[in-house]
């Protein structure tokens, strides 16, 4: 936390998206048998998968085992996630018809993650639990598409033909992004983390007209709490000023732009969150610690805090967790002040 709002640190922090999951034996053999999103709603299932990668791997914080496509579930939305593919939405949204399927959410309508993140947080104790939500336009692609794309054609089709509609849907995720994140600030998470994972695939102009607006108005509703407040895209070398002015504290790097240069890119006051390539993890030890170190050596620029090391996405199913764990006693001794 103190890394978030550019205060001293020990040692430069470090955690992984998607830390906990397949990667892990011990993930595989407790949701045996249990769907993906059912085991969302399972508060001891979700303690239990959210701490397996902090024991494991000595991480400074763990982040919330869920899923962007829970809060659409919640509000009654048919979506699945199916392994190997990813979330499946059977009616896609496609009309102002179809809007009015995305209603408001409620704490009630997720008691669970309530419960989750507080009998986490008792159990983490100072170790901070960070929260998440996916982003309006993440969220929309999969709405719109139906399913993961790799263009998003139905989406920019709807972005760039018919803007009022596409206006009231991300206004409308915007809502129930809020919602949630509140759901889970409320209930003791330490920090949030906005995923916008496909925003990449935006130009800078469409993003300030057309998705900004969205995402400031997530920021916007819990910068009340006082949450360092992260946000992260991939491929959003061009987005990262943007982003951070949607509200972030922190952005979130890829590994396609140095630390040094997305300092200057992002601005001063931003910690900056990243960015080692997740694909460094399947080489020899020596060559991971060569690039942490230079991921390390990049964040300087920001001073002697503001840094979070992180992949530049998430954990793969196929990595390795020893190197994982090594990677993170190597970045407290190489970063160590
Ligand atoms: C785009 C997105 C999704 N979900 C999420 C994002 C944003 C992060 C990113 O950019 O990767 C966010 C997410 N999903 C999950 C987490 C858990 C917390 C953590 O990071 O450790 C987080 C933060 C669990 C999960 N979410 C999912 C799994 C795998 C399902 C399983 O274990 O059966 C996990 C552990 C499923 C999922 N859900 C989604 C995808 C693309 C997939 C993968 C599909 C597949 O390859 O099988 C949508």
């Amino acid at each position: 936390m103190r890394a978030c709002r550019h205060e001293p640190v020990p040692h430069t922090p470090v955690w992984f998206m998607r830390q906990a999951g397949r990667s892990l034996p011990e993930y595989l053999k407790v949701r045996e048998g249990i769907p993906m999103l059912e085991s969302c709603m399972r508060p001891e299932l979700v303690k239990e998968i959210t701490l397996q990668p902090v024991r494991r791997h000595k991480v400074d914080a763990a982040i919330f085992f869920s899923d962007i496509v829970v809060p659409l579930k919640a509000i009654g939305i048919d979506v699945d996630i199916k392994p190997g593919i990813g979330p499946v939405i059977a009616d896609p949204i496609r009309t102002f018809a179809d809007l009015e399927r995305l209603r408001p959410l409620e704490p009630d309508d997720v008691p669970y993650i309530t419960e989750a993140v507080g009998l986490l947080v008792d159990e983490l104790g100072p170790t901070p639990l960070i929260g998440f939500a996916g982003a309006p336009y993440t969220l929309a692609s999969y709405l719109v598409e139906g399913g993961p794309s790799k263009n998003h054609e139905n989406t920019k089709a709807m972005m760039y033909g018919a803007p009022d509609l596409w206006a009231a849907l991300l206004d409308r995720l915007a809502g129930i992004t809020s919602a949630f994140l509140k759901v889970q600030i409320e209930a003791g998470a330490s920090a949030i983390q906005l995923f916008d994972s496909w925003v990449g695939s935006l130009a800078p102009d469409d993003y300030r007209r057309s998705v900004m607006p969205a995402s400031t108005k997530v920021f916007d509703a819990v910068a009340g709490y006082g949450v360092p407040r992260i946000h992260f895209g991939v491929g959003t070398g061009e987005l990262l000023g943007l982003m951070g002015r949607a509200g972030a504290d922190v952005v979130g790097v890829d590994w396609r732009v140095p630390l040094n240069v997305a300092a200057e890119r992002v601005g001063p006051g931003k910690a900056l969150q990243g960015n080692l390539d997740p694909a460094v993890l399947f080489a020899p030890t020596r060559a991971v610690e060569t690039k942490a170190r230079e991921v390390l050596h990049a964040a300087q620029a920001l001073g002697s805090s503001g840094h979070i090391f992180n992949l530049g996405h998430g954990v793969m199913p196929s990595m390795d967790p020893d190197a994982l764990t090594r990677l993170v006693a190597f970045v407290h001794e190489a970063g160590a002040r």
